[in-house]
């Protein structure tokens, strides 16, 4: 089997004496969707925030591309891609579409942000801007206000800024929160295909996405992976359903 892109070995982390992520190891393999799954506060968001530089770990590693980079900022794991995405307030609402592809380009390249307006006439970085729009079919939206944009919209441009630095991983954080179901269909779909540029880490709590999209599932619980398997084998097992999934499954 290839190495993984994205690993993370024992990692833990504690807030005071709640353990929020107690000794998580998990991969990601190139070409699927890795979804994590728990209930609230299992410490999902306290993983990603660790996989993508926030926190910093009380114990274990993280390694990505081969590389050990547990120690490294959040803009130097971005840089050697790996791409987070859905934090819709990263997203300039009064800028056009094209300009936040190219914003966000911009910032994960490391170039100051005053070098803005020369960047903005940059043809390479317009190019892989407008590619990235293209990519996930915003190209007639591009000279929106971002403001203007549907939800579903900012969750396809939130792609189109991760995609433009061309990641070798993607770590997403709930996309279809907040999205009607036809909202999730959509999303689900254009994830689907996604998977083909770069692997994905995906939490989710929408279980229909997750079971559509997900080639494995890990399932947290307390900060413990309980489980990781196939849909089919988290859907089978007991462990999940009597810490998790209940009467869902
Ligand atoms: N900065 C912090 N300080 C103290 N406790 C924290 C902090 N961040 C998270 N926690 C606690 O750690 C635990 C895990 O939280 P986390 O947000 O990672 O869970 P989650 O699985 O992402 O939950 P949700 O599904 O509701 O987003 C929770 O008990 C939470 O209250």
């Amino acid at each position: 089997m290839t190495d993984p892109v994205l690993a993370t070995h024992n990692l833990s982390k504690s807030f005071g004496a709640l353990t929020a992520t107690d000794d998580v190891t998990l991969d990601l393999r190139a070409g699927e969707i890795h979804a994590v799954i728990g209930p609230n506060g299992a410490g999902k968001s306290t993983l990603i925030a660790q996989i993508c530089g926030g926190l910093t770990p009380d114990r274990g590693r993280i390694e990505f591309l081969g590389r050990d980079v547990t120690q490294e900022p959040t803009r130097l794991r971005a840089r050697a891609g790996l791409g987070r995405t859905f934090q819709i307030s990263a997203l300039a609402m009064e800028d056009s579409v094209l300009q936040n592809v190219m914003l966000g380009a911009l910032g994960a390249m490391g170039r100051p942000w005053q070098f803005l307006r020369p960047a903005l006439k940059d043809d390479a970085l317009r190019d892989r801007a407008e590619a990235a729009l293209a990519r996930v079919g915003l190209t007639d939206a591009r000279a929106k206000r971002t403001a203007e944009l549907s939800h579903g919209q900012r969750r396809q441009l939130e792609v189109a800024v991760a995609l433009s630095l061309q990641p070798k991983a993607f770590v997403m954080d709930e996309p279809m929160a907040g999205l009607g179901s036809e909202g999730s269909k959509q999303l689900t779909g254009f994830l689907d295909s996604l998977r083909a540029d770069a692997p994905i880490l995906l939490v989710e709590h929408d279980m229909d996405a997750v079971f559509a999209l997900a080639d494995r599932i890990s399932v947290l619980v307390y900060g413990k992976v309980i489980e990781t398997g196939t849909v089919a084998e988290i859907r089978a097992s007991k462990a999940v359903r009597d810490a998790y999934l209940g009467g869902e499954a």
